[in-house]
């Protein structure tokens, strides 16, 4: 399918494939929508029922189906059956109603999906890359069907949101975040590879089930561990050297440590680390200038200190310094609450990613605890009295009355950001968490939510997820020819986001928020990608090019939901 990458705009399509090779195609299938013509030219008569649909009638009817199954996640199976028959029809589905889909197709309905992924699975979409296949990784990869790619999410199963590993059946979310760098970011569906590198899971009830799709193994850990990752890094990097490889749901440690290990050597980037990052801080400056402390007076206290609460802790430090306070200052506005309690220095156990913000073994000297050697959420709560709250630590009701209400004492109008997913993980309920603080709090949550009503008025609950950035990133790969993707780049993203906030420009910003809808992500995906890719020439990461060249390499990377005629391939075809 080499000729699809050139499937942009109305252009024909030039293929090899014909007859029964052609509808099981699910990137260039279309179904009972093949005309007249295609279906001479490609042998389909006879495969197909005499009337020729068109792909707004599909949508229609498909649409119609989907309304009538009893739940999201019924609907989510569905549409990913649809997918793996026919993608253009999938996205165009998604794309007449981004709002409405995104919550079945990703999160929260997937958090189901994958804990159900060996019992809903079907047909091969993507890698599954074992253990076992060590030493053939390449080998693997060097199948001709995969020449185009251009990003790749790859996963270990091992922190899946917030529900922890889960194994193999964890491909559900490589699936689905490669679903939003199309349907939010136009990436085009040839050039996306998911792929579970599946290292066996320590997961008894997935070993325990029959019907576990992996591989039923504990989970390996250590020097193999490392030694797998290492020759699928360099597999891919040989096979795509311009591809951009994204991490997702790996569990904390591995995630610090593969990112530190590679992104200095090829284009990577960790979503739960440093897209969680991005978005956060893009929606904390979006807060600030709805009313939030200055960044200069922030006290911030993250509950959940692995991979997602330190990748952000690192890049509001980095924008604090880049407001001109120093490092070691901003690094100590910094309160990270884990398993242990308040993360100080001489703890044991303390992370390499947790150890800039450890805050001095004495801090705590004048405070009331109950036990100096664990300082819970709580006690720093009422001690430090922050100006922002943040949750990634997957405890569901985490925050609760007690722990909220001081900081409402404190700060006019106090953040609090419940990032954790899905649902059933979220640290508090936004209602709860605005009764806690007289309405005044300006919340933020990680999964999406319908408005709640306070006090007579109606208040939009912000989703600040990932999907504010990584599907901007994944076009500034594919437009801009980025290279690595460097710290700067996401600071240049969040700014990028924070200046499309509504509530810049408002008068009572307490009801307005903080991000442009999520009907709006094509557009965020945009800016976030002139944003990286005007960074990443400044940085040198980026070829030089006009701001003129960008935005029609911008425009011409956009993939979009219709279907081109089809030609006959002729010459060298890859399929
Ligand atoms: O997928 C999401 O919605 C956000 C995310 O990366 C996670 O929770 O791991
Ligand atoms: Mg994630």
């Amino acid at each position: 399918m080499s000729d699809t990458v050139q499937s942009t705009g109305n252009v024909s399509l030039h293929t090899a494939l014909s007859g029964r090779e052609l509808l099981d195609c699910p990137v260039l299938n279309k179904g009972n929508a093949f005309d007249g013509r295609e279906r001479d030219l490609f042998g389909l008569h006879g495969l197909l029922p005499a009337r020729v649909a068109t792909l707004a009638e599909q949508v229609d009817l498909a649409r119609a189906r989907l309304a009538a199954l009893p739940d999201n996640f019924s609907r989510h199976v569905a549409l990913r059956e649809i997918q793996d028959r026919n993608e253009t029809l999938f996205y165009a589905i998604v794309d007449q109603a981004l709002e409405a889909w995104l919550p079945v197709i990703y999160t929260p309905a997937i958090g189901q999906a994958c804990i159900r992924f060996s019992h809903i699975w079907t047909r091969p979409r993507g890698l599954f890359l074992s253990f076992e296949d060590r030493g053939r990784i390449a080998e693997i990869l060097s199948a001709p069907q995969w020449d185009n790619v251009r990003v790749i999410v790859a996963s270990d199963g091992g922190s899946i949101l917030g529900i922890g590993d889960q194994g193999a059946n964890g491909m559900g979310i490589p699936i689905g975040k490669l679903s939003l760098y199309t349907a939010c970011g136009g990436l085009d569906p040839a050039c996306a590879l998911p792929i579970l590198l599946d290292v066996g899971t320590d997961n008894t009830t997935l070993l325990e089930d029959p019907e576990y799709i992996g591989w039923r193994h504990r989970r390996v850990r250590g020097a193999d561990y490392d030694a797998f990752i290492a020759e699928f890094v360099t597999a891919v990097h040989a096979r795509w050297p311009n591809v951009a490889l994204h991490w997702e749901d790996l569990s904390g440690a591995d995630a610090l440590r593969i990112l530190r290990r590679y992104r200095d050597r090829m284009c990577t980037y960790n979503d739960d680390i440093q897209g969680t990052a991005a978005v956060t801080a893009g929606a904390l400056l979006a807060a600030i200038r709805a009313g939030g402390a200055p960044l200069a007076q922030q006290r911030i206290v993250v509950f959940g200190a692995g991979g997602a609460g330190c990748g952000i802790a690192d890049l509001l430090v980095q924008m604090m310094v880049a407001e001109g306070m120093a490092a070691d200052e901003a690094n100590r506005r910094f309160f990270m609450v884990d398993i242990n309690g308040l993360v100080r220095e001489g703890m044991a156990d303390v992370t390499e990613g947790q150890q800039p913000f450890a805050q001095p073994a004495d801090i705590a000297s004048g405070w009331t605890v109950a036990d100096p050697a664990h300082i819970t959420l709580a006690e720093v709560m009422e001690n430090v009295r922050p100006t922002m709250l943040i949750g990634t630590s997957g405890q569901g009701g985490a925050f609760t009355r007690d722990i909220v209400a001081p900081m409402a004492q404190q700060s006019a109008r106090p953040v609090i950001f419940a990032l954790s997913n899905p649902t059933a993980n979220i640290e508090a309920m936004p209602g709860d968490l605005l009764e806690w603080t007289e309405g005044r709090a300006i919340i933020g949550t990680g999964g999406p939510f319908a408005p709640v009503s306070y006090d007579g008025r109606s208040r939009p609950v912000d989703q600040i997820n990932n999907s504010y950035v990584f599907p901007g990133v994944g076009l500034a790969v594919v437009a801009g020819g980025i290279t690595r993707m460097t710290d700067g780049m996401l600071l240049a993203a969040a700014h990028a986001l924070a200046g499309l906030s509504p509530a810049a420009d408002s008068d009572d910003p307490t009801t307005i928020p903080l991000l442009p809808p999520v009907s709006e992500l094509r557009t965020v995906a945009m800016a976030v990608a002139r944003a990286v890719i005007r960074q990443g020439r400044a940085e040198g990461v980026a070829p030089p090019a006009s701001d003129d060249a960008t935005e029609a390499a911008l425009k011409a990377a956009v993939w979009t939901a219709q279907y081109r005629p089809y030609e006959k391939a002729v010459g060298e075809v890859s399929r």
